[in-house]
């Protein structure tokens, strides 16, 4: 299967989950996620806020703002396709609605991150493997943020839903695989 067939497949499992099995989802993944140590001991991340039914990271973005961890969140450039930038973000009124609809950085009241580097990358995904291999909405948003920067000293971490999960999926010279995987039902890491 080439990769815009298994994403729309992917897309189609995530949109059938109920609403009350996706809030389930979302419960257990927080919890898995609140509970590692990395992340208790992170003190800056790049988070993405969720849309067409991704995991829900507004609790993640809330849980930062509550402990002063420091949030970096991408911001699409509107002139070049594929190409995003993350700014830090201090609370929610330096939030626009940016590209896709989805909210973004601000960029006249949020500081530009010039050499991105943080404790924890949250990636969203329209689907993983179980080596960590993704596949997005097909943009290539985060495969040319991380050619450009690889985040070599981050722990970054794919959300997805246990359907998003795949043995293995078709990967492309320049996909980089997540270091870890987590889903309502575990956390994936080689
Ligand atoms: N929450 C979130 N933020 C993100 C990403 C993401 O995947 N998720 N991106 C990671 O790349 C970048 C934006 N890229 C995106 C590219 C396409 C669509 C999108 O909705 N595309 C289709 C709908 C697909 C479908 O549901 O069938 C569209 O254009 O309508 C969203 C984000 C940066 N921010
Ligand atoms: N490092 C890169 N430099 C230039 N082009 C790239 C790079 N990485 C990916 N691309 C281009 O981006 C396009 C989309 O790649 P791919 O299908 O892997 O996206 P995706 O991972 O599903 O999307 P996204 O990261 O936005 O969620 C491809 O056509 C590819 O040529």
């Amino acid at each position: 299967m080439d990769k815009s067939t298994i994403r729309s497949r992917l897309l189609q499992c995530r949109k059938a989950m109920s609403r009350d099995a996706r809030l389930a989802a979302n419960e257990r993944i927080l919890r898995r996620i609140t509970r590692l140590e990395a992340w208790q001991h992170a003190r800056s991340m790049l988070l993405y806020l969720p849309v067409n039914g991704e995991v829900d990271t507004w609790p993640f973005f809330e849980d930062c703002m509550r402990r002063h961890v420091q949030v970096f969140l991408p911001c699409c450039r509107k002139q070049e396709p594929g190409c995003m930038d993350f700014f830090q973000v201090r609370n929610k009124d330096q939030l626009v609605p940016g590209a896709y609809n989805i909210p973004e950085p601000d960029p006249d009241q949020c500081l530009l991150m010039r050499e991105p580097s943080a404790d924890i990358v949250l990636v969203p995904g329209v689907g993983f493997d179980r080596h960590g291999f993704r596949i997005g909405y097909g943009g290539g948003y985060y495969d040319r943020f991380f050619a450009r920067h690889p985040m070599d000293k981050a722990l970054i971490i794919g959300l997805a839903f246990a359907c998003q999960i795949m043995d293995q999926l078709p990967h492309d010279p320049w996909d980089k695989p997540v270091d870890m995987v987590v889903t309502e039902d575990e956390g994936i890491t080689e």
